[in-house]
């Protein structure tokens, strides 16, 4: 008190209000001013570039419809079973590419191979990511990781992080697979013949988590059991919830529990990260006799005499979850649909059973190289077609930043685009068949002339943004069905019902799981 009245503040009862109204009204007046100014701002920005667009789009063939109440195809895609194939019916109908509009925004529907190679590799610096749709609830996760990355940023991350799936790497991931689906036979030796059906979805999604997991981290499996059904799959299944149901971050029970998990995995993968720095500097920056993937990354990064910050460690942490996030449901969802599809067919099933018995059949002890499993051709048809057929990555979207041509029309900057990968790999003959023998030599693959063809199978997309992972997840797999189809058969309990896609979550995965008798 005395202090206070040395210091003159002792008469502040008596002329603190007038002060306040003296300054604090102005600041607040000037605060009002200067958000109704940037609030004008971006509805003339927004209104500006949504006139551009809709202008500039006008000769593209509109989708059906369209016209209701200024709603564009709103109701049409809010109410369709699925936005993905309701696209596609539009897209049928209109060519190779079509315009619709959602409230104000004008999309433009890619539906076909030569578009698709414009957007992803010839004029690939001029489709950006587009944040705004997909990704945005996936944000606050995947943070400016690889996926969600652009410009010079994503340039550097990408020659960063590219090498650690190298060659080396990917011989380790045979060991790690085979040890992890080694695990999972076991576990599935208990429901062999007794009639009690397993759910093979779940346990393939908790499979390649735990392959990722084992490979990135070198977590051992009760770690990864442990962790990520308590700290990851929640947050992943919420933000996947929010990309259809985006008021759902305005639920604050809800919202609480998930920064809450968003934080302790970034404090969890943090540490180890801190650790793993330690025992690298312990031993002299030589790196561990079995490197994961993060020993490569961190060697690349001390050998790109970069300095490391604080900013390296929350990047890194992006990077790790990225590469979490990216290699297990998509990996999952193709093991599903494959495994499905050889339940229906006994002829494909017989001769992923023969390649099986090539490579790891008899008594053979020894783990297979990667020439032999990269040798297991007719497998590796059987997850090419399932990825075509399914399409577990239907659609892709992307940002033009500067005036383009595509597929004969002028497009403005600003422009939304979405390729439509299902779209596409439903060009094929009879596209609903699932018919390995067309990623076979001289199959119908390889019929489609040259300049096309890559763009002709796009799960993976192609051009500089390609998959990182595709090699990891297509080795990855050719182990998984090999060992798993050579000791078991899977009966699914209703092959209907597990036929039937999920209509609004990507990864595309079964609509009721995939149960299955194991005999
Ligand atoms: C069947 C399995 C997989 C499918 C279908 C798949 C599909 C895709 C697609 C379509 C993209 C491009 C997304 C876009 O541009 O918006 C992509 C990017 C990416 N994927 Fe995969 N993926 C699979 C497995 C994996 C695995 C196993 C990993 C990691 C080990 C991985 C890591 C990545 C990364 C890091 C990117 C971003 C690349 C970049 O933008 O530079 N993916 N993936």
């Amino acid at each position: 008190m005395e202090l206070l009245q040395h210091l003159g503040l002792e008469r502040r009862p008596e002329w603190l209000p007038e002060q306040v109204v003296l300054l604090g009204v102005p600041l607040l007046l000037a605060s009002v001013m200067v958000a109704a100014a940037r609030l004008t701002a971006a509805i003339i920005k927004g209104a500006a570039r949504w006139l551009r667009v809709a202008w500039g789009c006008r000769g593209v063939p509109a989708a059906p419809g369209g016209g209701l109440l200024g709603l564009g195809h709103t109701l049409q895609l809010a109410l369709a079973p699925c936005p993905w194939e309701k696209m596609l019916e539009w897209a049928r109908a209109s060519g190779t590419l079509t315009r619709f509009n959602i409230l104000q925004r004008t999309g433009l529907i890619v539906n076909d191979p030569e578009g698709a190679k414009r957007v992803f590799q010839t004029r690939q610096r001029l489709y950006e990511k587009d944040l705004d749709f997909s990704y945005k609830p996936f944000l606050s996760i995947l943070g400016t990781g690889l996926v969600t990355a652009d410009g010079p940023h994503w340039q550097k991350q990408r020659l960063l992080m590219a090498p650690a799936l190298r060659i080396d790497m990917l011989d380790a991931i045979i060991p790690i697979t085979k040890n992890a689906v080694d695990r999972l036979c076991k576990n599935l030796e208990s429901f062999r013949g007794t009639g009690t059906p397993v759910n093979m979805e779940e346990e393939f999604r908790l499979l390649t988590l735990q392959i990722i997991g084992e490979a990135i981290l070198s977590l051992p499996p009760d770690e990864c059991d442990r962790v990520f059904p308590q700290l990851y799959l929640p947050v992943m299944e919420e933000s996947n919830r929010r990309v259809l149901e985006p008021w759902r971050q305005l639920y604050p029970l809800t919202a609480y529990q998930y920064n809450q998990r968003v934080s302790q995995l970034n404090k969890y993968i943090i540490s180890i990260i801190r650790a793993r720095r330690a025992a690298h500097a312990a031993n002299s920056g030589k790196p561990p006799a079995k490197p994961d993937i993060l020993d490569r990354v961190l060697a690349a990064a001390e050998e790109s005499g970069e300095k490391w910050t604080a900013a390296s460690e929350v990047q890194l942490c992006y990077e790790i979850k990225t590469f979490l996030l990216a290699g297990h449901e998509t990996s999952a969802a193709m093991l599903c649909w494959t495994m499905y599809e050889l339940s229906q067919s006994k002829e494909a099933l017989e001769k992923v059973r023969a390649e099986a018995a090539g490579v790891f059949g008899g008594k053979r002890k020894s783990m297979p190289s990667r020439e032999e499993v990269d040798g297991m051709e007719y497998t590796l048809a059987t997850l090419k077609e399932s990825l075509r057929k399914y399409s577990v990555v239907p659609v892709v979207t992307r940002n033009l930043v500067q005036e383009d041509e595509l597929l004969g029309h002028k497009l403005p900057r600003g422009s939304w685009l979405i390729v439509h990968l299902q779209g596409i790999h439903h060009q094929y003959n009879d596209p609903l068949a699932w018919r390995p023998e067309r990623y076979m030599p001289g199959g119908e693959y390889d019929q489609f002339d040259e300049s096309i063809r890559p763009y002709m199978f796009l799960p993976f997309i192609q051009g500089p943004r390609n998959c990182l992972g595709q090699y990891f997840a297509l080795l990855e797999n050719r182990v998984l069905l090999s060992v798993l189809n050579q000791q078991f058969t899977f009966t699914p309990v209703n092959p209907k019902e597990s036929g039937v896609t999920h209509p609004k979550v990507i990864p595309v995965a079964p609509l009721h799981g995939m149960k299955m008798y194991v005999s």
